[in-house]
């Protein structure tokens, strides 16, 4: 229950409805208790009437007829009271899941890079819906049930002690034997379950992977394969659905079977105590019956709970080891900034902790405000290395980055952040409308912004082309954008956010050369007093960036303006003969 410990604090932001929930189930309970006793009297009516049979019934009738509608009045009201009660307890544990499920979202949002690269998306996923889950049939079902078993048993028993206390004693003495019944099927049922879910995730996991990857499927002609492993995956789930389906299926016959078997006892116990004349009356007999009856669902909830609690205390230890982890990039100024956007590398190298790659070696060069720095390598060279860097998305712990002067770590994560325009490499668009998208980076943006910056992206013409305009839905179920399409639509998100810094990683690789002359004559206008870094693998992208720097394997190994660099034999210069000639052939 250690883990579990970690909800008392939304028991307590929800005492009130608890504590109307706890009230509610004590009174519905003793609502639910008058009626095993109006039809013990009722018995007892009919049993006086056989002991001394008269001619006038109509006496009879009418007490018959005063305990009956007494029993349908008391049965409405504890209804009643139980929906009250699920109302409460169960609602409240759905504020619960919603409360948790938002923290788990707003940890996952605080984590930092590394932290996605160790976790499995699946697991993620898992985490907030899966394990939630089940810790709001804790909060929920296990709590109300609890709460129901123990407040039902110590009336029942009261009522009954106070009737007959040794076939009270019969009448218990087979509820532990349920309970312990009960509970074993339930651990059986939650460990075939959780086999199934895992099947069911392998199997969801493979569909997933396959519908994004269809193309490269169809394209390899390679549906056949997929499907024999689709198949044997889901004879697998099938199988174990069975299993499950088995042990599920014994739930309600051993419950019916355990329920038999203690009214056997009543009925045995009790008639020999009527017969010997230890118990007056018949009804006594019909009374118990029934409160055996009221007291096997909690007792089988007893087993059914303390599975449900285990479940939940494996669930709830996962999701607290989740919240309890540090971001590894944190803000540790709480004032504001305002950036201005010089940025200074001094012998900066950096190895990503995962692979033990060392990306950058001893990087050290300067970008002032309003200047543009071009970066150009070969793959794998360490370019947007540099970006993610400038983004604090790592923190370096050789050589020092600074902005504006400032330690980057100094400045305030948030602001940093807010200050920088990063258009990635693989550019992501939501399944949202292409104007949102754009708006992503500035949510308060009027339509005309939004066009503004995508005209000068140069992918207004294509837009207006499709039906829907800027309201052209993107993604699964809208349409594909081609790659340089994507790639333009994330530049005009960059610029209509107007920041400070902006960071262009291979961004036009997949746009023709005309195009891209046109958008970086519009990006010259819009990054004027902007601090720009462009990463390209072109020298058209690089040769109006008023400083360029070349990488190697990590290692800066040239720098310069355009021409400076074409004056010297080196990478850029065999760069830009090798580009011009392709340009001339084409
Ligand atoms: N997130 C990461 N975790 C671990 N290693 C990484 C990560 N990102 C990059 N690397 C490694 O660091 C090195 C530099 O990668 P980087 O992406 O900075 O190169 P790049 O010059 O931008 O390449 P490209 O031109 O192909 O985009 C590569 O060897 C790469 O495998």
């Amino acid at each position: 229950m250690k883990e579990l410990h970690y909800l008392n604090k939304y028991f307590i932001k929800y005492k009130y409805r608890f504590l109307l929930g706890i009230v509610i189930t004590i009174v519905a309970q003793i609502f639910s208790l008058f009626i095993p006793k109006l039809v013990g009297q009722s018995m007892n009516i009919i049993d006086t009437y056989i002991k001394n049979p008269i001619n006038d019934t109509s006496m009879i009738k009418k007490e018959l007829l005063v305990s009956l509608g007494l029993i349908i009045g008391a049965t409405i009201i504890a209804g009643f009271l139980t929906f009250l009660m699920r109302q409460t307890l169960i609602v409240m544990s759905r504020h619960v899941e919603f409360d948790l499920k938002n923290e788990v979202f707003q940890q996952y949002e605080r984590l930092s890079q590394s932290f996605y690269k160790r976790n499995r998306t699946g697991d993620l996923m898992n985490r907030i819906s899966e394990d939630v889950g089940k810790v709001r049939m804790y909060v929920g079902p296990a709590v109300m049930y609890t709460i129901n078993t123990i407040i039902r048993f110590a009336i029942v028993i009261v009522y009954m002690y106070n009737v007959s206390p040794t076939l009270t004693l019969y009448t218990i003495l087979p509820l532990p034997l349920l309970s312990y019944f009960i509970f074993k099927l339930s651990v059986e049922i939650n460990n075939r379950s959780r086999i199934y879910q895992e099947n069911l995730s392998s199997l969801s996991s493979f569909s997933q992977e396959m519908f994004s990857g269809i193309r490269v499927i169809k394209a390899y002609a390679l549906e056949g394969q997929n499907k024999k492993e689709f198949n044997n995956l889901a004879q697998e789930s099938r199988d174990k659905n069975m299993s499950l389906a088995f042990v599920n299926a014994l739930f309600g016959p051993l419950m019916i079977l355990l329920i038999g078997l203690s009214n056997l006892v009543v009925i045995y116990f009790g008639g020999m105590m009527y017969v010997n004349g230890t118990i007056e009356n018949i009804g006594t007999i019909a009374e118990f019956i029934l409160y055996v009856n009221m007291l096997t669902w909690p007792v089988a909830s007893i087993g059914w709970v303390s599975s449900l609690v285990q479940e939940a205390e494996a669930s709830q230890k996962r999701i607290n080891e989740f919240l309890k982890i540090e971001p590894d990039i944190k803000n540790h100024n709480p004032n504001h900034d305002s950036i201005q956007g010089s940025i200074a590398f001094k012998n900066v190298s950096f190895t990503y902790e995962d692979t033990n790659i060392q990306a950058l070696k001893n990087i050290s060069f300067e970008v002032k405000k309003g200047e543009t720095l071009a970066i150009l390598g070969k793959t794998g060279s360490g370019k947007s290395t540099i970006l993610s860097l400038i983004c604090r998305l790592y923190d370096v712990e050789n050589g020092s980055i600074t902005m504006d002067g400032k330690k980057l770590a100094d400045l305030n994560l948030h602001d940093l952040r807010n200050s920088i325009g990063i258009v990635p490499q693989d550019a992501f668009l939501f399944s949202d409308s292409i104007k949102n998208n754009i708006k992503f980076g500035k949510e308060e943006a009027t339509d005309m912004e939004v066009i503004e910056a995508a005209k000068q992206a140069i992918v207004h013409d294509n837009i207006i082309n499709f039906k829907n305009q800027y309201e052209t839905v993107l993604g699964e179920r809208g349409i594909t954008l081609s790659g340089g399409q994507k790639q333009r639509v994330s530049i005009a998100r960059a610029i209509i956010k107007d920041p400070e810094i902006l960071l262009f990683d291979d961004c036009l690789s997949a746009v023709d050369t005309e195009t891209e002359e046109q958008i970086l004559n519009n990006l010259f206008q819009i990054c004027k007093n902007k601090t720009t870094l462009i990463v390209s693998h072109r020298v058209s992208s690089a040769k109006n960036a008023d400083k360029i720097i070349i990488l190697e394997e990590g290692e800066i190994i040239q720098q310069g303006t355009h021409f400076q660099l074409l004056n010297r034999e080196g990478y850029y210069k065999e760069l830009y003969l090798k580009q011009l000639s392709e340009k001339e052939l084409s």
